[in-house]
């Protein structure tokens, strides 16, 4: 049995067959992305539907999180990335100039793989991003805190100790916090790298679960290295390797029946 180890060409991420029923968020343009001399990304084009969880799939190293952080451009925060090509969200190049980063990072918000709740209160974690937006009115808060933790599914575990540290809390609830602080603020794209891979089968389990409610309302790029994962949750799957975008379709397509060899060998085991 023989790799398939060539490049792809330029535009295999776009499969605009597969999305014509659906409302585009996001667009990528022939992106390329390099850590000083070492480039990352070899001219990704991709587009991410609305209010549909797309997973971003691939053996270790081939870029995911990369492309993932592109969308919210925490690559910024690296000096030695450099970012050439577009990404539009709802048709304005968030390279552009007149970008504002912070405003992006607010409607573009993103979880990782290690829960990072602030050592605060649960109610300040998630109060957190309307208190740096000006707003201190309690009653507004209140409001706020509550459906954000309802829509994260947290609520009913800490209602009555809003005003615990979140530190003190289990790793799978620590990550559901942070779901409900990027919502509080309403983006509309939520980036979530690995947020699964560091809790236990249950903790998984209500994250995957949560997910799936939140897409009525968010769009959704999750990377993940689990494949049963990303055929659980997601309606679409990337499939990189070494910085390409080899394939882009329907998650079951890509399960059942990719068209490219490449795809297929990393899903039946073959490498990764
Ligand atoms: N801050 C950085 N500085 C330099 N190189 C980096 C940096 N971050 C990532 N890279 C390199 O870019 C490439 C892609 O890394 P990336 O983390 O995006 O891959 P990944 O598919 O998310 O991997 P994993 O599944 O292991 O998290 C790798 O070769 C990695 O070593």
């Amino acid at each position: 049995m023989k790799l398939d180890l060539t490049r792809e060409t330029s535009n295999s991420g776009l499969n605009l067959d597969a999305l014509k029923d659906e409302k585009i968020t996001l667009e990528v343009e022939n992106l390329n992305l390099y850590y000083a001399q070492k480039q990352a990304l070899h001219d990704i084009n991709l587009h991410i539907p609305e209010k549909k969880v797309t997973a971003f799939i691939g053996p270790s190293g081939c870029g995911k999180s990369t492309l993932l952080r592109c969308f919210n451009r925490m690559n910024d925060l690296v000096d030695i990335a450099r970012v050439e090509g577009a990404i539009k969200l709802n048709g304005t190049n968030i390279y552009g100039p007149d970008i504002n980063v912070a405003d992006l990072r607010r409607n573009v918000g993103m979880v990782f793989q290690k829960p990072n709740p602030f050592p605060k209160s649960i109610y300040e974690n998630v109060a957190y991003g309307l208190r740096l937006q000006g707003i201190n009115k309690r009653s507004v808060l209140d409001e706020v805190v509550e459906w954000a933790l309802k829509g994260a599914a947290l609520w009913d575990e800490v209602k009555d100790r809003l005003d615990d540290n979140a530190l003190g809390m289990s790793g799978g609830q620590q990550q559901r916090l942070v779901i409900a602080r990027s919502i509080a603020v309403q983006p509309e794209v939520l980036l979530l790298d690995e947020p699964a891979s560091a809790l236990d089968p249950i903790s998984t389990l209500k994250i995957e679960e949560l997910i799936h409610d939140l897409k009525d309302q968010y769009t959704i790029v999750i990377v993940t290295h689990n494949m049963q994962q990303a055929a659980r949750v997601s309606d679409y799957t990337a499939f990189m390797y070494m910085g390409d975008m080899v394939e882009f379709d329907k998650t079951d397509t890509i399960f059942t029946n990719p068209s490219k060899k490449k795809t297929e060998d990393y899903i039946t085991g073959r490498y990764g």
